[in-house]
């Protein structure tokens, strides 16, 4: 099966730093101009394009890695990507100039898409570069996102920025067809072409990481199915082939990729954000069996005081929680409707507001 073209309206493009980088180490400067001629071709046609661009890091250390001694893995990569990122961000400014475009950098963290008003900013400040033409070009803040608060990587960065946008596909560019049904080193092994919703591939993925990515096949793996899950194509496909993006979105000639469908009904924009927001959850509601039965049977069942057993954790009102059945297995997250104190002194009480309203629930 092809993997068919089709012109979207707005899409996020996700290049790894294995695209970006020589096997010696050095920027691949060539292959990054290549792909820059190809988002212009897409923005010529009036595609809006976000591109999540890797490669700070590995540009940095190719810089500063002959004269630098011993050093920390933190500060390593805090002094790298420092470094790094004004480099890349020239090589697009002035690639992109070219064609009379304008790029503009947005740096983030995992931290500061934590809370509705941080991410519906980042969304606004995308919404104005989009509206004035200009192509948003994000990575990591890799200089102060040095915590367990970090994304995983940038895979899981771009699938945020994808469902936050409101884009039809996302792009995921790496240095491999797809995702192989073996060993991408056997030759017996096959891009596995198109992935219905809710299928798991994980017994398809080495999980060992390459020596430059952060994530590996593991998290585009994850990513894709759960972006997909939310409405949004998406595609894994080789960046070093020539003409990918091209042939991706314009042309319609055959390429090999893997394409997970996405599922049919889009969530809710603030059920997005909640759903990209597992890893910043402050807290956990055990539920007792009905309230657990009410919530998987209907989607207009919310979260009631009455039907909750116990409340884990300290949070604040609008922070997101986990959503636990009463033997503990994780159902879903949601946005709570008050505090972790008042939230403990309603156990069990009837005829309260919502803990979480069924607007605000979503579930795996
Ligand atoms: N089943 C699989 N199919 C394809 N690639 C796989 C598979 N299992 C593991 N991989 C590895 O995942 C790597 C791509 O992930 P990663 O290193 O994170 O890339 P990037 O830097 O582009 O994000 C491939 O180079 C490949 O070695
Ligand atoms: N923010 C880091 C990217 C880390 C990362 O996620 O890399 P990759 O797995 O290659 O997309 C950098 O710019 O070097």
């Amino acid at each position: 099966m092809n993997c068919e073209s089709k012109k979207y309206r707005r899409i996020v493009i996700k290049i790894g730093s294995n695209v970006l980088t020589r096997e010696d180490g050095r920027p691949d400067t060539t292959r990054i101009s290549a792909l820059v001629d190809q988002i212009a071709g897409l923005y010529r046609a009036g595609v809006e394009v976000i591109l999540v661009s890797s490669g700070a890091v590995a540009s940095g250390r190719s810089v500063l890695e002959p004269r630098v001694g011993r050093i920390d893995t933190v500060s390593a990569r805090q002094l790298f990507s420092a470094v790094g990122q004004v480099k890349l961000l020239n090589r697009y400014y002035d690639l992109f100039n070219e064609y009379g475009i304008v790029c503009g950098q947005v740096l983030t963290t995992k931290e500061s898409l934590s809370t509705r008003r941080q991410y519906l900013n980042q969304r606004n400040c995308m919404e104005a570069m989009l509206a004035a033409g200009v192509v948003p070009i994000v990575n990591e803040n890799d200089t102060i996102s040095v915590t367990e608060l970090m994304f995983t990587d940038n895979d899981e960065l771009s699938g945020l920025v994808a469902a936050m946008m409101d884009t039809e596909a996302l792009i995921i560019l790496s240095n491999i067809d797809g995702i192989y049904d073996g060993s991408p080193a056997d030759p017996a092994s096959q891009v596995i072409r198109r992935v219905a919703p809710g299928r798991d591939l994980s017994q398809y993925i080495d999980t060992a990481r390459s020596s430059r990515g952060r994530g590996g096949m593991t998290t585009k793996s994850r990513i894709s199915s759960r972006v997909a899950g939310e409405g949004i194509e998406v595609v894994i496909a080789n960046g070093r082939r020539d003409g990918i993006l091209t042939d991706l979105v314009l042309t319609g000639r055959d390429v090999v990729c893997t394409r997970f469908e996405a599922a049919p009904r889009p969530a809710s924009g603030v059920k997005k954000w909640i759903a990209s927001s597992e890893g910043f959850a402050k807290g956990a509601l055990h539920l007792d069996a009905g309230a657990a039965a009410a919530i998987s049977q209907s989607k207009a069942a919310s979260i009631l005081a009455v039907g909750v057993t116990a409340v884990e954790g300290e949070f604040e009102r609008d922070d997101i929680v986990r959503i636990l059945s009463p033997e503990g297995a994780p159902l879903g997250v949601g946005r709570i409707s008050c505090d972790s104190a008042t939230a403990r002194r309603n156990l069990g009480r009837k005829g309260l507001k919502p803990l979480i309203h069924c607007d605000y629930l979503y579930l795996e």
